[in-house]
């Protein structure tokens, strides 16, 4: 089927003929994950002019290739299989983007090894920690990547988490942000093998799936500075209380200094610090256009990212609420009691009842209840 996105004309498979799958990937939903790739390229390119090259390194239809070819970067589409190189290919040329593009016909972990690209894309099925290490080790500028195995990343699928991200994942109700902090964490660690420090430009955890950017600076003691910003959450599995510690030593509490409860949860290493550069999100968001698909949807995005506070845990003031026996209110008049009370307050991008604050649950139940009874 033909389908239009930023613009151009792709031919991609449907998502099912007569009941058998197609053999080439493509995915409508992630249509705000590729609209967002473009804006963020085009905005990483005004920052760092000399980005010149981008490897799509596992393309499908090649539907993020050409839209980045479309843009003017040079790019390289790389795919296992041979339908997905085949349709990668029409699809350049009749976008009339094969002249500023190369179709490689490959494994991208031995791609990646042979060839330097400023920017490389990660977009596998499942966890993308198999390609780490060849892209950190090469990538000159900027890793891209998207993690599709949320249930693992999050603890709700506990042994896979371990084994894919070298981590503890605790399933707790803030798990799309665990997803986030566990693959960061894992992706800081497997940079740091090469002297590769990172930093997360922009990263989002939608539906289901989490993407990140991650700018590079190649050098030893940028690569401490992100070990540095790993460590551990504890959670009460009763009252939500948590707190964080860095450090890869985790030091587990037993007791909960809240409600003295003993269902404790243990988390790490995960990544502690910024998700995201908010002056860079401005910029993204900036590079939107109106005739992107999700336009609005992404800048929406960008919009609470840009704001949303670097504590490492969010709340959902829904399930709070539940937890306290309490009814909700509405979300702005909870955040400016937060304030009021002196506390930071934001909303946050996992939900529309998510917020994170510098307040501790019991500061919190504190600062709110009374318009709440
Ligand atoms: C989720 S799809 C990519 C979707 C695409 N980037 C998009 O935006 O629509 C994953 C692709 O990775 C390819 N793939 C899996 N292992 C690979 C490898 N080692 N090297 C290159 N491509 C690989 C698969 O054939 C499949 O086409
Ligand atoms: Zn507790």
């Amino acid at each position: 089927m033909r389908v239009t996105e930023g613009e151009l004309e792709l031919e991609v498979p449907g998502e099912q003929t007569d009941g058998i799958e197609e053999s080439v990937f493509y995915n409508p939903r992630q249509e705000l994950n590729r609209d967002l790739t473009i804006a963020t390229l085009r905005a990483y390119r005004e920052r760092e002019d000399r980005a010149e090259t981008y490897l799509d390194a596992m393309t499908a239809s090649g539907i993020r290739g050409v839209r980045a070819a479309a843009d003017g970067w040079d790019v390289t589409c790389c795919d296992v299989n041979e339908d997905a190189v085949e349709l990668a290919r029409t699809n350049l040329e009749r976008n009339d983007c094969e002249s500023r593009a190369t179709v490689e016909h490959r494994n991208s972990n031995a791609l990646m090894h042979e060839q330097v690209f400023d920017v490389i894309d990660l977009d596998p099925y499942g966890t993308p920690m198999p390609f780490a290490d060849a892209a950190f080790a090469n990538c000159r500028d900027l890793v891209c990547v998207t993690a599709t195995d949320t249930a693992p990343l999050c603890g709700a699928h506990f042994n896979s988490g371990v084994r894919s991200y070298s981590a503890v994942p605790r399933n707790t109700d803030y798990h799309a942000e665990m997803g986030v902090r566990i693959l960061l964490s894992a992706l800081a660690r497997s940079a740091a093998r090469f002297d590769v420090g990172v930093e997360p430009i922009l990263t989002h955890a939608t539906s289901h799936y989490v993407r990140t950017y991650l700018e590079l600076e190649h050098k030893a003691t940028a690569a401490d500075a992100a070990i540095n910003t790993l460590g551990h959450i504890s959670h009460c599995e009763d009252c939500l209380y948590r707190e964080h510690e860095f450090g890869l030593h985790a030091d587990p509490i037993e007791e909960c200094p809240h409600c003295g409860g003993n269902r404790m949860l243990t988390a790490g290493p995960v990544w502690l610090g910024s998700i995201r550069d908010a002056a860079f999100v401005a910029a993204v968001r900036d590079e939107i256009p109106d005739a992107f698909g999700t336009a609005e949807k992404a800048r929406d995005l960008c919009t609470t990212l840009e704001t949303e506070l670097d504590e490492p845990t969010h709340y959902d003031q829904h399930k709070l609420c539940r937890n306290w026996g309490l009814p909700a209110n509405a979300m702005d008049e909870f955040l400016t009691d937060l304030r009021k009370a002196g506390y930071a307050a934001s909303r946050a991008h996992y939900g529309g009842t998510t917020f994170k604050t510098d307040a501790s649950v019991g500061e919190i139940r504190e600062a709110t209840a009374s318009a709440l009874e």
